[in-house]
């Protein structure tokens, strides 16, 4: 209940927030709307007994209040509309960035990995309107309550067995609300095949996988999947819809009967002179209104639910973003310099929820200033080791040590402050230039001197010299005048980025350099291995992820991942002298290249 109300007000709070008079302006607005038809049908009530019983005043009373009320019709009518969209596009523009702030912020990457995770985060994406939508439904919802309040109260005076019309009212409300549960059950339940239809329809419809759907003819079978993905997800809201319509069509003729009873009994009372000819008037229009009131209420009501049910999600996701900071007891911040290094002690870790031990009792010291370089079979454990370095996840059993320190005790927001990335998979940020670089530190986005130097590191100056306006051009053809790059140059631009940090603790390369060919990788991380022994003073580890071993044999220290467990440890020297797997697949490497 408290989580309910929570959420309740966090969304209602989105649309006063963001459009303050416009959200007060449509809920008074929408209640006058709702009060329009009660009182229509009371000033037919006053002019139909006016005219029955031929009394002048009480025509001009009945008149009077039929046109200030069509006068608040349209009023009201023509500012409601007003409101209801500016609140909703206020309110849809900071939902979206509250979403943005949530989901890129989380230090974990957890919720962007685990199925069950990316469920709510997908739903939340894809029903993000439902989240500018609650200010509209309450309003509507008590617009709704108000009109059903008027018109009982209205109905009783007539006769308080007529009171049954608002009872089946309720009954309706209630029933529909059953049909609507059973329809929002069947979204929630074919939520992940409904994802996997997604995704069939933008490999399809995407420029990523464009050529090798050409190449290998996949676009039959992408569709057919997208098909019975689609079947499954249809055939099983369809079957739940066809639930609902049988609830509803009960509902309907329950609703049929308590009119023809409401009719019939005020029809009784007006013959046999207990009731006016104004009070059949008054019961017709009051019938036909309740109905629209039962669907006022029923829709509104559906779409509070609705409302409710994605808060409650964005409540979820604000406690999971609370949740998934790293809990550290007794917090110390980064070291300024690293003066020993970096110790793996015992490392061992699983993908939470998951069973299989990706990194098993890993042990290693990464000596401050030495350049590391990580190699391995593909799923040898790589890329999560260098993700429990970034501290996007923590190992289940040993340690990380900085300088001794436990990472765990450095809040892991400090900690991606000295780190420096360029990962093979690098985001493509369609900004101008100097951005595209600059975003790693904002505060040099505009430092020319700054940027070329990245720039320069990362072998990347002929690049933007290139471009029509150097760092001012605007990059991604769908941008106007924006130019476009090759994967190769898009990939330097990243490793720039990785690089335009003064000073990191620690700089990882994950393969950022898979785009271009061994020469040029060779010759950027001798520069790299150069400029890292150069800057021994800031003690930065160097961590280098790559398949190509005349890359790897310039490193100090090479760390060779066999099943997440550590197979060998050693210069390059060293590992040949040994004459195990390292030698076996460097010699490999070298005789294919020779
Ligand atoms: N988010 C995840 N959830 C569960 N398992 C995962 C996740 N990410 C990776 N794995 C598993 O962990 C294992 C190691 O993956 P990792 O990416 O660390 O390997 P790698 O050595 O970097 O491989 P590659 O050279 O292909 O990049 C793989 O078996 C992979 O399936």
């Amino acid at each position: 209940m408290r989580d309910t109300f929570r959420a309740f007000a966090t969304t209602i709070g989105f649309g006063f927030r963001a459009a303050p008079w416009h959200a007060a302006f449509q809920i008074v607005t929408e209640i006058a709307l709702g009060l329009v038809g009660p009182f229509t049908g009371y000033s037919m009530k006053l002019l139909l007994d006016a005219v029955q019983a031929k009394d002048l005043d009480l025509a001009l009373v009945g008149g009077t209040v039929l046109s200030v009320t069509i006068a608040v019709l349209l009023v009201a009518m023509y500012y409601n509309a007003h409101c209801i969209f500016t609140v909703i596009e206020r309110t849809q523009a900071l939902a979206d960035r509250k979403l943005m702030t949530l989901i890129g912020g989380i230090d974990s990457l957890a919720h962007h990995e685990r199925p069950e995770y990316l469920d709510q985060i997908y739903r939340l994406r894809e029903e993000r309107e439902s989240l500018a939508e609650m200010t509209n439904a309450s309003a509507g919802f008590v617009a709704a309550l108000v009109s059903f309040a008027a018109t009982s109260v209205l109905l009783a005076q007539v006769h308080p067995a007529l009171l049954s019309l608002a009872l089946v009212a309720g009954i309706s409300m209630w029933i529909s609300s059953k049909a609507n549960d059973i329809r929002v059950e069947a979204q929630e339940e074919t939520s992940e095949p409904e994802r996997l239809r997604r995704h069939m329809y933008d490999i399809g419809t995407t420029a990523g996988a464009g050529k090798e759907l050409r190449i290998f003819g996949l676009t039959k079978e992408i569709v057919r999947r997208h098909h019975e993905t689609s079947d499954l997800v249809l055939s099983a809201r369809n079957e739940a819809d066809w639930r609902a319509a049988r609830l509803k069509s009960i509902d309907a003729l329950i609703n049929a009967a308590a009119f023809v009873g409401a009719i019939a009994l005020v029809l009784m009372l007006a013959l046999s002179g207990r009731a006016t000819i104004g009070d059949v008037g008054l019961v017709v229009t009051l019938a036909v209104e309740m109905g629209m009131v039962v669907a006022g209420t029923v829709g509104y009501g559906g779409d509070f639910l609705w409302t409710l049910k994605q808060a409650r999600r964005f409540i979820w996701l604000e406690q999971y973003a609370k949740s998934a900071v790293k809990a550290t007891a007794d917090p110390m911040p980064a070291p300024k310099r690293l003066g020993h290094g970096i110790d793996l002690d015992a490392v061992t870790f699983h993908y939470p929820g998951t069973e299989r031990p990706i990194l098993e009792n890993v042990s290693a010291h990464l000596p401050a200033g030495a350049v590391v370089a990580l190699v391995g079979e593909n799923g040898a454990g790589k890329t999560t080791l260098v993700k429990l370095l970034c501290d996007f996840y923590q190992p289940d059993g040993g340690q990380i040590l900085v300088d001794g320190e436990d990472l765990a005790r450095i809040p892991t927001r400090q900690w991606h402050q000295r780190v420096s990335t360029a990962f093979q998979d690098y985001a493509q940020f369609e900004f101008q230039a100097r951005e595209t670089v600059g975003v790693a530190v904002t505060a040099k986005i505009d430092d020319d001197g700054a940027l070329n130097g990245a720039l320069a590191r990362a072998d990347a100056t002929s690049i933007v010299e290139a471009l029509p306006q150097g760092l001012d051009s605007q990059l991604g053809t769908t941008w106007s005048e924006g130019v476009d790059l090759s994967g190769g140059q898009w990939q330097k631009l990243a490793l720039a980025r990785g690089l335009l940090r003064e000073d990191p603790l620690l700089v990882v390369f994950d393969e950022p350099t898979a785009a271009l060919d061994p020469q040029t990788e060779h010759a950027l991380f001798e520069r790299f291995a150069a400029a890292a022994r150069a800057g021994h003073d800031q003690g930065t580890v160097t961590l280098l992820v790559s398949h190509r071993f005349s890359t790897v044999r310039m490193a100090d220290l090479i760390i060779v991942l066999e099943n997440g467990r550590i197979r060998e440890i050693g210069d390059h020297q060293q590992l040949i002298d040994r004459g195990d797997l390292y030698a076996e697949l460097y010699e490999l490497q070298s005789r294919a290249y020779r």
